[in-house]
């Protein structure tokens, strides 16, 4: 018996070429048909033809929605690009994070990382955890449960780092001067997306007309320039951390130092800073500009460790609202393009510091410091003399040249090439002038040099005033504080309870402020107001004494400030302790160069 199998009506198979079309239009089609095919017995490819339209006309759908909604967005959307690696990202992001859109929105990205919009805030933070710490001190008896109160507060913070939102990736809708806005985080289409620097912002408006969008970035921008208010802003030169270019990264924004706070010769001072003035007067940029010199000048500052250098560069920042830019040459990472790179992207009017040059791999190896020959260093501006003393080193220092990332034929091509920005600061300093190398130190690239040495009996004198001078301001902040306390409490809190200001008077003795109970505000006034007028009328004689004792010329401004810094609250202390102090250090200095010449031997 013949038994007829019946199969089902298997329409012709597709032909390879055919499953392959079907496969770019429709992602899947091979393994769909085969599922189907075998649970289902289902021949798909039998609709091969319906199949094929219905995926043409929804690719060709989709393409004419795409092209509309290019001619929409193009015709009635102007739209703000801001990319992560540019400043005006920072400015945005900071902005945003103090919008209502922040509150509402349900899509946000959640952070504790410090950066660079944030930094400021949580200084200020910390300010205001500082004020309850004095505002506590102030109540004899107290002292330590103040302080322990406020550690326990300053720990707890640190440990819970405040939470930072800002809007995750994708589109946020929200409303700016009545109009309404879209905000798209996103990262760069086709770029890898471990490649941090490829974020980018875009905000959007209905309308042709950008304005909107101008006046919100403007807006940030004003936002962000204002929290710094005048404060010194650092980059730092560093390497991304998802990649190998370095570029400048903002670090931190500090509180001007006062140039007085600086303890240099004042003509000397003076001198470095008229420089810079007229370096950056408009009549010097069209004078080189019209002689077709590039507007670049450079200036090294040299002398031992811990004798003001840094301390001049951000002082010198802080007066003429400079955008401080530090670099370490030191670092193994850094080569020629990236350095040149960098040079390119600084701002029309900064300065850069390029900290201890001579240790950098551009010159023979650091060796020990000099002994101190003169209480003073010799008058600065002394390029000639610096060139001479250099030029016989220079021979040993190219042996050196290919020591660390950066050679000194790299440094002086960034220095002056076509590539580095004009309008620049250059500010180099170094330990030891005499191993740099001639060519750093020509004119154009070093064009006035401040020399820097121990200090002098009138330096120490000024710097042991700079001290304790600032004291008196610790005095009138306490005072404030604590009569506001006393006043929010109606009277000072406790029978025994004084204002702990530890002064003392001409006599040597000890001034107890507010002694008496319940004192009132106005009596407290007064008795801050004496004290500061005792303690001022005293600081020359104080600092005469303190000079007396310690010789001229053997320490630096870091070694005699360390010192005083152990009797920040009593000058009297420091003078008792100073004859000791000296012996000391003397002792340890002789010890260290003992050592040093053996070494030699
Ligand atoms: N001339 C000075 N006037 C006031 N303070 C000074 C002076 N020199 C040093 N100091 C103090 O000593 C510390 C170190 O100073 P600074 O960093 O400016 O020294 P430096 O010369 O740059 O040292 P280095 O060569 O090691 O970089 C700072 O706290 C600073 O306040």
């Amino acid at each position: 018996m013949e038994h007829n199998i019946t199969h089902p009506t298997t329409p012709s198979p597709l032909s390879t070429s055919d499953t392959a079309m079907l496969e770019v239009l429709v992602p899947g089609f091979g393994f769909i048909s085969r599922i189907l095919m075998s649970y289902l017995n289902f021949d798909i490819s039998s609709y091969f033809q319906v199949l094929v339209g219905l995926a043409v006309y929804g690719a060709t759908i989709r393409y004419a929605l795409l092209m509309l909604w290019e001619h929409f967005n193009e015709l009635f959307i102007s739209r703000a690009e801001i990319r992560l690696d540019d400043e005006a990202f920072n400015y945005l992001m900071f902005w945003l994070s103090r919008q209502p859109l922040m509150k509402t929105t349900n899509r946000f990205v959640a952070g504790v990382r410090t950066n660079s919009y944030w930094d400021d805030e949580e200084e200020s933070d910390n300010e205001d955890l500082d004020e309850t710490a004095e505002d506590v001190e102030t109540l004899d008896g107290e002292k330590q449960d103040a302080f322990a109160m406020y550690w326990a507060k300053v720990t707890s913070r640190d440990k819970y780092k405040k939470m930072r939102f800002t809007p995750s990736e994708g589109c946020h809708y929200f409303w700016y001067k009545n109009r309404p806005l879209m905000l798209e985080r996103a990262q760069r289409e086709g770029g890898p997306y471990w490649l941090m620097n490829n974020e980018r912002i875009f905000v959007s408006c209905l309308g042709r007309n950008p304005a909107i969008l101008k006046s919100l970035l403007a807006e940030a921008q004003q936002a962000y320039v204002e929290k710094d208010s005048n404060r010194t802003i650092i980059y730092r030169g560093s390497r991304s951390p998802a990649g190998s270019q370095f570029s400048w990264v903002r670090c931190m924004a500090r509180l001007p130092r006062p140039l007085s706070t600086v303890i240099l010769d004042q003509d000397r001072k003076e001198d470095f800073l008229d420089d810079i003035k007229e370096y950056l007067h408009p009549r010097t940029r069209r004078w080189y500009s019209n002689r077709g010199i590039p507007y670049r000048r450079g200036y090294l500052l040299h002398g031992p460790p811990g004798t003001g250098k840094t301390s001049l560069c951000f002082a010198a920042a802080g007066i003429l609202g400079l955008k401080l830019y530090l670099l370490d040459l030191n670092s193994t990472a850094l080569d020629e393009e990236s350095l040149s790179m960098l040079f390119s992207e600084l701002p029309r009017r900064c300065i850069v510091l390029l900290e201890d040059v001579d240790s950098a791999g551009i010159t023979k190896s650091r060796g020990t410091i000099p002994a101190p020959s003169t209480t003073t260093p010799p008058k600065s501006d002394a390029p000639a003399a610096a060139t001479e003393a250099t030029e016989a080193s220079a021979d040993a220092t190219s042996k050196d040249e290919k020591k660390g990332g950066i050679t000194l034929s790299g440094l002086l091509n960034v220095i002056d090439g076509v590539a580095a920005s004009e309008g620049r600061i250059l500010i180099m300093t170094t330990n030891h002038m005499e191993k740099l190398d001639a060519a750093l130190l020509r004119p154009g690239r070093v064009d006035m040099t401040v020399g820097f040495g121990y200090t002098s009996e009138a330096d120490i004198k000024e710097l042991f005033t700079s001290i304790y001078v600032a004291m008196e301001k610790d005095i009138a902040r306490r005072g404030i504080s604590t009569i506001s306390r006393s006043s929010r409490n109606g009277s000072v809190k406790s029978q025994n309870s004084t204002i702990s200001l530890d002064a003392p008077k001409a006599n040597g003795k000890t001034v107890h402020l507010g002694e008496s109970n319940g004192a009132s505000k106005k009596g407290k006034h007064t008795d801050l107001q004496n004290l500061t007028v005792s303690l001022r009328a005293r600081i020359p004689g104080l600092a005469s004494e303190f000079a007396a004792i310690v010789p001229g010329g053997e320490f630096t401004a870091a070694e005699i400030q360390g010192y005083l810094l152990n009797h920040k609250e009593s000058p009297d202390a420091a003078i008792q302790g100073a004859a000791e102090w000296v012996e000391t250090a003397q002792e340890k200095k002789r010890a260290r160069e003992e050592k040093d010449t053996v070494v030699v031997a």
